[in-house]
């Protein structure tokens, strides 16, 4: 490897082995060298650990990935099965690599980096883990679902104090595949690095993706459930989260009556994760609760907010920490419609993009019954007036992200802001406006070309102003921005672009970017990910891709199904 002979074998910065921690690890300082031994030796000293979780939590010992029903864990041994084939790096995310992992990039140029990144190698520290947990799904009771095609890898406390859970997504079988095979095609796994980077750019909470390894075993797929079986290729895609601990984690646990391990689990993700909450407090899991009622409610207005449908609301894919997880057959809705529904597979509508507010408080309603054995009575009727509270939580928030993307200032106004509001996503619905560009448009556009509706260029603007109730409208808007009257045009406008995207991974772009990774071209792939990373700034590139302009006509033909 070029870059490693010609580095100098000196050691600026070494591992403290013992306590897996840098011995200069204060925030700030400066970051390993890939210069630093070799690359190989890098990765070897990035150190893993299972220690907190395992002996917090049980685990199941039987050996061996063969498909069974686990009780009395949380999760099982597994060991992730090597991909075949030749593997090639698709993608890789500098922020979290550097940021988050405390590596050098260049790390990632390595054949070992291959090996570690998609399973055929352990990391030091690591042993494997596949967690046993299950769900609602579709609203109904699943039943054990569990880790079926993710390993746990372990976790890392980094530089700033911060611990990261790192896990393979497509490493292959566990207790917990059922009828799958444990991997994750290209496909779905290009989608999931590119989305799950994207949000966390666009400032929602989420897993992280650190790397996309693509390979050339051959996987099944039938990808629109049409009995049209193609063979596509197997990837994996290492990911990172606080904790991927879900809803479900503690629902197994309750619907089959392991109370004791229930509140082992609490106690765990309370200690490390909620930790503003005294063990000792007799409310603490009421108080729990009403942190993940207050969180989720919070999420889903920020997945409004960006035009964003997870399209699989599913208990076991909602986060205890509240952040997205599970980047399956997302969207982000073009024209507005409240009744878009990113999921081909869902027939119903269940998880359409209006629905989701209500499908979190379903699921909510699924958390407290799974947390009842270890309320009180009066924590039970708390909790119930606590849950009450979620649909207003979530209007408080997810207006205040409206009056933020409007541009209004200050908090008198709450009617007319309210007006302005649903009026303006009536006109958006009926006059089918982008969504994205809509918000974005009013941000760029002067006040003085909205007054004399000078839209050149601005089609999405264009198109909402055809709304016969567009004039009023405006008025009333116009009113409304020129207060506070202290404040410039210029800056009213940067306010707006810093909370209004210009790039979100529409279907289409990462469409054109998947069949091109399935012919082995990752360049956009690396393309989407650039942009994505600074999505409130215009940029050249993206506007050459047209990933501003008017969606191509066969964006609209476009489907996604739960198949990944
Ligand atoms: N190819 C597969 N092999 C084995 N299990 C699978 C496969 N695809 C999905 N599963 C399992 O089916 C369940 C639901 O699948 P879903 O698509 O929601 O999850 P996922 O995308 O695999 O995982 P995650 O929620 O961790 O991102 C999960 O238990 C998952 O592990």
């Amino acid at each position: 490897l070029e870059f490693c002979e010609s580095a100098a074998p000196d050691c600026s910065s070494h591992v403290d082995t013992a306590s897996n921690k840098h011995p200069s690890a204060e925030p700030g300082q400066t970051r390993w060298k890939a210069n630093i031994l070799n690359l190989t030796q890098h990765l070897e000293l990035f150190k893993l650990s299972c220690k907190k979780l395992i002996e917090a939590l049980p685990v199941d010992e039987i050996d061996g990935n063969f498909v069974r029903t686990v009780k009395n864990c949380i999760f099982s041994r597994s060991n992730p099965t090597p991909l075949r084939g030749s593997l090639r790096l698709g993608a890789v995310s500098k922020d979290v690599i550097e940021g988050i992992l405390d590596l050098d990039v260049a790390v990632t140029r390595s054949e070992d980096f291959l090996l570690y990144a998609s399973g055929a190698k352990l990391l030091p520290g690591s042993a494997p883990l596949a967690h046993r947990y299950g769900g609602h799904q579709f609203g109904y009771w699943a039943g054990q679902l569990g880790d079926g095609r993710a390993h746990l890898l372990g976790q890392y406390l980094n530089r700033n104090g911060e611990t990261w859970e790192l896990q393979l997504k497509g490493s292959g079988k566990t207790p917990y595949s059922r009828f799958g095979d444990g991997r994750a095609v290209i496909r779905s796994s290009v989608r999931e690095f590119l989305c799950s980077e994207a949000m966390h750019f666009l400032g929602v909470p989420t897993s992280r993706a650190a790397s996309l390894i693509v390979s050339e075993e051959p996987v099944l797929r039938d990808q629109f459930y049409n009995g049209n079986v193609k063979t596509e290729r197997g990837a994996v895609v290492l990911r990172l989260a606080k904790s991927w601990f879900r809803f479900g984690s503690l629902e197994i646990l309750a619907e089959n009556g392991e109370i004791d391990l229930l509140k082992k689990l609490l106690n765990f993700v309370i200690g490390e994760h909620f930790s503003w909450i005294h063990s000792d407090d007799p409310d603490k899991y009421l108080v729990f609760f009403s942190t993940v009622v207050t969180e989720t409610a919070q999420l889903i207005a920020q997945w409004i907010s960006v035009g964003f449908a997870h399209g699989v609301c599913n208990t076991d894919n909602f986060s205890l920490l509240s952040v997205t997880i599970d980047y399956g057959p997302f969207g982000f809705m073009d024209s507005y419609d409240p009744n878009f529904v990113p999921n081909s597979s869902d027939d119903e509508g269940r998880y359409r993009i209006g629905a989701q507010a209500e499908v979190g408080l379903f699921n909510l309603e699924k958390l407290l019954v799974a947390l009842s054995p270890v309320l009180t009575q009066r924590q039970k009727k708390q909790a119930k007036i606590i849950l009450k509270g979620y649909l207003d939580i979530y209007q408080m928030r997810l207006q205040q992200l409206f009056k933020d993307k409007l541009g209004f200032l200050g908090d008198e106004e709450e009617d007319e802001d309210d007006h302005l509001i649903v009026l303006l996503l009536k006109m958006m619905e009926d006059t089918r406006s982008d969504f994205t560009m809509t918000f974005r448009q009013l941000s760029e556009v002067s006040t003085n070309q909205l007054r004399s509706r000078n839209f050149t260029q601005m089609w999405a603007l264009e198109d909402l102003s055809s709304h016969k109730l567009f004039s009023d409208w405006l008025i009333v808007y116009l009113q409304r921005l020129s207060r506070p009257q202290s404040e410039s045009d210029l800056h009213r406008q940067q306010r707006m672009k810093r909370v209004n995207p210009r790039y979100v991974l529409r279907n289409w772009m990462a469409e054109s970017a998947i069949r091109r990774a399935e012919e082995s071209d990752f360049s956009e792939v690396e393309l989407l990910h650039h942009i994505l990373s600074s999505p409130f700034v215009t940029q050249d590139s993206a506007e050459e891709a047209g990933y501003a302009a008017r969606p191509p006509l066969w964006a609209n033909r476009l489907k996604v199904s739960c198949s990944s």
